[in-house]
């Protein structure tokens, strides 16, 4: 009896998931027929194909030997601007076209979230905010932060000026360490002011817990919407301890705030801090702001570092303008305004060298995209809900259609005056990204860099 009403059952269910199938397919048929879709070039899938898991592999091999990137550039140059493949139990489309990327980050931005996937991977360390969140929580997080961080008074030049111990300098294993040694104390004491200092002790144990943390987190976003699988007790351990001593440092310094807001020009998270709020929003806002903000400022410092040692008359020019318009005294915001060959190296690095050169949205409900279909690729295409849109400023920054002499460096591009609002302004040049969720801290890159 049992048995043949569980076989009841389950037919029932399985004839409900077939119907469903069909009606969807129907709906999804209709609004790609209304608005002249095609479809993408689709690449095949090896095996289990609804997993993707052969695509899967092929990125988590590349992204070992540091070379998505350039991954993302040779499919591109085999398959077209835009195409589309099962990849990690998703439906994605890998695109490099920048009127399809205008459209998922600017004009359709409501339909296009960062994910579960990102929030879950980086939750147990940075908790939720602006980094993670979309929609409503996304909103009110930027609404809070940008004023914050944006402010005209403030500014990371008050910090004292830092360099990497001669020590670490001389460290070959660790060439790397340095610049990410140091985006990180300038970035923590600029959110949080000089009680975070990481030359304390406190601050050095945060530091260690943040970076083992952070090793974790690597490996975790390689398996996208697997990530769930690369766990342990050492990454919980070390989450937990960074937090732990972040509210620490936080506690401190908030009884040092007074109301006359002497700090307030030194703290950017002053307001925050001043204002009573929850112990654990202001951590998380916090560590938000660092995972943003560390990985991308160490990573612009290492490239600028190796195009100046292999550019050495380069080196030589900006020097002397430096010097010239210094002469001995620390900048002002304004000086770097008159940098104007130190500006075009930065934009010319975060060209060929863009900090975040993959980037993934997460569409969040049946829409279409302007191109990528048809066997020219001009037709618009479907993007069902669930599809991952996968995008690379990388391979649209070194786009031989694009730009002349893609690969060759070369900071006269940047040399008259409109040529970075332009290139932005058509979304061929978008290390920061664009539209509402544009980077919060990236409107002084010469200035990081300096
Ligand atoms: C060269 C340095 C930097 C580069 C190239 C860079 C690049 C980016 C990119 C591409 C994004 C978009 C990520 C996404 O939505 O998927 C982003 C977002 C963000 N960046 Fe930066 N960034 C830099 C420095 C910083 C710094 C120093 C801070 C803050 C102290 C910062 C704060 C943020 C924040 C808060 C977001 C999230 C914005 C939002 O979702 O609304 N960034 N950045």
């Amino acid at each position: 009896m049992l048995a043949t009403l569980v076989a009841i059952a389950s037919g029932c269910l399985a004839a409900y998931y077939l119907i469903w199938r069909q009606w969807e397919s129907q709906r999804l048929q209709a609004l790609a027929a209304a608005s002249g879709c095609q479809a993408p070039k689709i690449l095949p899938n090896q095996w289990l194909r609804p997993f993707g898991l052969d695509k899967l592999g092929k990125v988590v091999e590349a992204e070992k030997k540091s070379r998505y990137p350039l991954l993302m550039l040779e499919e591109h140059e085999r398959h077209g601007d835009t195409y589309a493949q099962y990849g990690g139990g998703l439906y994605t489309i890998i695109t490099r076209d920048p009127v399809v990327i205008r459209e998922v980050l600017a004009r359709q931005f409501k339909y296009f979230d960062v994910g579960s996937a990102r929030a879950g991977c980086v939750r147990p360390l940075i908790g939720d905010s602006i980094f993670t969140q979309d929609g409503k929580p996304w909103d009110h997080s930027r609404k809070l932060l940008a004023p914050l961080i944006r402010r005209p008074t403030l500014s990371p030049l008050r910090l004292r000026s830092r360099r990497p111990s001669r020590r670490r300098r001389c460290d070959p294993g660790q060439s790397q360490r340095p610049p990410f040694d140091l985006t990180f104390s300038v970035i923590t004491e600029f959110l949080l002011g000089p009680a975070a200092s990481t030359s304390s002790a406190e601050g050095k144990a945060f530091a260690e817990f943040f970076n083992t943390a952070f090793k974790w987190i690597s490996k975790r976003e390689r398996l996208k919407a697997f990530y769930w699988l690369i766990d342990g007790w050492e990454f919980r351990a070390s989450c937990r301890r960074a937090r732990g001593l972040v509210e620490g440092i936080i506690r401190r310094t908030q009884q040092f705030i007074d109301d006359s807001g002497s700090m307030e020009d030194r703290i950017a998270l002053f307001r925050l801090m001043k204002d009573d709020n929850d112990i654990g929003e202001i951590r998380d806002q916090f560590m938000n702001l660092l995972l943003a903000g560390r990985d991308t400022s160490g990573s612009l410092l290492c490239w600028c570092m190796y195009v100046l040692a292999h550019e050495r008359s380069l080196l030589g020019r900006l020097r002397a303008e430096v010097g010239e318009i210094l002469d001995g005294r620390l900048p002002t915001k304004e000086d770097f305004g008159k940098m104007k060959l130190l500006g075009q190296f930065v934009c010319e690095v975060l060209r060929l060298f863009p900090p975040v050169p993959i980037n993934g949205r997460l569409c969040n409900a049946d829409t279409t995209l302007p191109r990528g279909g048809g066997p020219t690729g001009d037709s618009p295409i479907l993007c069902p809900k669930g599809t991952l849109i996968c995008f690379s400023a990388y391979a649209v920054q070194t786009d031989k259609s694009l730009w002349d002499n893609a690969d060759k460096f070369d900071v006269a591009r940047w040399s008259t005056e409109r040529s970075l609002t332009d290139r932005i302004t058509d979304w061929t040049y978008q290390p920061f990204i664009g539209g509402p969720r544009k980077c919060l801290g990236g409107e002084h890159p010469t200035l990081y860099t300096f």
